[in-house]
């Protein structure tokens, strides 16, 4: 994570003068799909940092013990080692930027990526998830006992009827959504917040995370979010500490892309086991 944004006063005034131009946003949208034209090893190494970007997430109301921790296990070697060998990338340590899963089941990772030996964070989803309608006093007891149970990063949901009369914040990092909406993290929203960061940094120098999340499953889906980034935010906002990506399925296709660079052909699904 970044250094934490101590925020400013709330300026409504600020907010009320953005304007937002919808056609040259989606024109912009329309385009970045078509701006990674990297090639081979190139591609590779995008993906491979697109791995350490990701939120490895499982957010399932029949969650155990047993999947989240197949979960944490597949987030501390998130890529075959044989496959890693090939790219000399075998001792580089790479891993996913965290686990992400429901506060009820933080212990269970951090129990496990404990007895592995990793170092790797653990987000929990908290205050509600994914509605936010819950009481102050009950949201704050779930990020407590989240926090009590090992969490080293929580996702809040926003009580968005407060954001919509106005009574909001700054925070660390924003999200597009849940991952439970019917509509999740689409590239013109996505600009509209990566461009409000900017626009904060430069106002206050204080730089804010961003975590697209909800429906992301493939490997190319992950390069353009990457440029997206790399191209409104620049290379900074390509590290985990200021972008994550919130998946529970996209790692599979990165890791069946990294086989086919490799091996010159796909793996069947039984050769790719995924947590
Ligand atoms: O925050 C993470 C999302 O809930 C994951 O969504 P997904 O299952 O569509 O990848």
């Amino acid at each position: 994570m970044s250094a934490r944004n101590p925020g400013i006063p709330l300026d409504l005034e600020w907010v009320s003068k953005v304007r937002v131009n919808t056609q040259a946003v989606l024109k912009r949208a329309q385009q970045i799909p078509g701006r990674n034209k990297n090639k081979k090893q190139w591609q590779a190494a995008w993906l491979l940092r697109a791995v350490t970007c990701i939120d490895l997430t499982t957010l399932a109301g029949d969650d155990t013990p047993g999947n989240v921790h197949r979960l944490c296990m597949k987030a501390s070697q998130p890529v075959r080692a044989d496959l890693l060998q090939s790219m000399d990338m075998h001792d580089k340590g790479l891993t996913t930027a965290a686990v992400c899963v429901y506060p009820s089941r933080v212990a269970d990772a951090v129990k496990t990526l404990k007895a592995a030996n990793s170092r790797l964070p653990v987000a929990s989803v908290a205050t509600g998830f994914p509605a936010g309608q819950t009481p102050l006093k009950t949201r704050l007891e779930e990020v407590r006992l989240a926090v009590q149970d090992g969490a080293a990063e929580i996702d809040i949901v926003i009580n968005r009827t407060l954001a919509l009369t106005g009574q909001w914040e700054g925070s660390d990092f924003i999200k597009t959504s849940t991952g439970k909406e019917p509509v999740n993290a689409t590239y013109p929203v996505a600009i509209v917040m990566v461009r409000a960061i900017r626009d904060y940094f430069l106002r206050t120098g204080h730089k804010v995370g961003f975590k697209p999340a909800g429906g992301i499953r493939t490997a190319k889906e992950s390069l353009v979010w990457l440029t997206l980034m790399k191209e409104e935010l620049g290379d900074e906002w390509l590290r985990p500490h200021l972008f994550r990506l919130g998946a529970s399925s996209l790692l599979a296709d990165i890791e069946r892309q990294i086989y086919h660079y490799v091996t010159g052909h796909y793996a069947a699904y039984h050769e790719m086991p995924m947590a």
